[in-house]
């Protein structure tokens, strides 16, 4: 039969079938909301990330945790851990924790806790947003700044406030709606060259964001709205390698920064550890890491920060059946221990180094503690 020639009731009942309705992100925020001492820290955290971009604060920025958040309260687990080791290397690495409850897929597969929490393939927006939204405020409530990618557009609006920085992927860097949306955030948002490698998809994409614009959206009832943006003028670049290889080298590196410099950015940037920096195997990222840290020490000012895949237990596995506590159901992911001694290294070499440019007083009353 012809679409045309469905009967009302059936076509309605066919689109009760399609769509589920969901809290509006006003709804959301209420039920969970953000208490005004850790809205306060946000912003001093955001704050802090931006200094360091700048240069103005001469820690190592490090975005790190799970490649994917599947179980909250293995990420719970790990945010306590985390926010110890913050505390304890604060004087040379500013951590923040990696909550991706998102994940853009190559073709299909599990999507995340945001879009099937019980991962059984059904999906479950409502339960995953909530569930989404009460995570990162926890965390944001131990003093762990919080990191994601926003993936799906309609998704910011439910879960930007808990962020002290963002992402937009590499498959999703050369959208326009994504830079439209990331226009308007009052956040450090970092765009990752394309998968292929190349980069300029990520630098056209901070030059989109920084920009006004207005676009088509939603208000935070949902309703559909026409936003003006102001522009984010806190974008930079993330080099995460591509099908070709690694791009940490060197020669990417000075690159990628006469690239920025040529455009007008600072020529400051964050290098992926994980990736195709480490052709996706977990181990490579301390290596990747080290190397990094001793090229800054050795000048290579740029490096303003890294990123790292890490969980609780090292490595990967299935979805179903017995599965193993802390372990990711994404990428690879360095284990916990592995995890924290690359970063003592890392703080260890660092706090080796000349000191340079001093922490401006703003950024450190902005440190993460571990328990307040
Ligand atoms: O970071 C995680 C993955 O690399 C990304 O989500 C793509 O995954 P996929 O290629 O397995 O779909
Ligand atoms: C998907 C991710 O990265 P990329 O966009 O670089 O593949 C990620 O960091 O989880």
């Amino acid at each position: 039969m012809a679409r045309s020639a469905i009967a009302p009731a059936e076509a309605a009942a066919a689109e009760t079938a399609r769509t589920t309705s969901l809290p509006t992100p006003a709804a959301l925020r209420a039920e969970l909301p953000i208490s005004p001492l850790t809205a306060q820290r946000i912003a001093a955290q955001r704050e802090t990330i931006r200094q360091i971009l700048a240069g103005h604060d001469d820690r190592l920025l490090v975005i790190c945790g799970p490649c994917s958040i599947h179980d909250p309260e293995a990420a719970r687990d790990y945010a306590a851990r985390l926010a110890a080791l913050a505390a304890e290397v604060g004087d040379t690495l500013y951590l923040v924790m990696r909550v991706y409850v998102e994940k853009p897929r190559t073709t299909v597969g599990w999507k995340g806790l945001l879009h099937d929490p019980d991962m059984n393939e059904q999906g479950d927006l409502a339960k995953g947003l909530s569930l989404s939204r009460e995570l990162m405020r926890d965390i944001a409530d131990m003093g762990l700044p919080v990191a994601t990618e926003l993936l799906s557009p309609a998704a910011t609006e439910y879960l930007a406030d808990t962020l002290a920085w963002a992402a937009i992927g590499a498959r999703t860097t050369e959208s326009q709606t994504h830079r439209e949306r990331m226009s308007d955030l009052d956040l450090p948002v970092g765009f990752k060259n394309a998968t292929s490698g190349d980069i300029q998809p990520a630098c056209d994409a901070m030059a989109a964001a920084s920009a006004p614009q207005c676009y088509l959206g939603q208000d935070r009832t949902g309703a559909p709205a026409m936003i003006r943006s102001a522009g984010n003028p806190d974008t930079h670049l993330i080099l995460r390698g591509g099908t070709y290889g690694p791009n940490c080298d060197r020669e990417h590196v000075t690159d990628a920064l006469a690239r920025l410099a040529a455009a007008g950015w600072p020529e400051r940037l964050i290098v992926d550890c994980s990736h195709a920096n480490s052709a996706k195997t977990a181990a490579r990222q301390p290596a990747v890491l080290a190397d990094l840290v001793a090229r800054r020490c050795a000048g290579e000012a740029g490096i303003a920060g890294v990123m790292l895949e890490s969980h609780l237990v090292h490595g990967k596995q299935s979805i179903g059946g017995a599965m193993t506590y802390g372990q990711s159901v994404t990428d690879d992911c360095l284990g916990f221990a592995a995890t924290a001694d690359a970063l003592r290294e890392a703080a260890a070499c660092l706090r080796a180094q000349p000191v340079g440019v001093s922490v401006s007083s703003e950024a450190s009353a902005s440190r993460p503690r571990a328990s307040s």
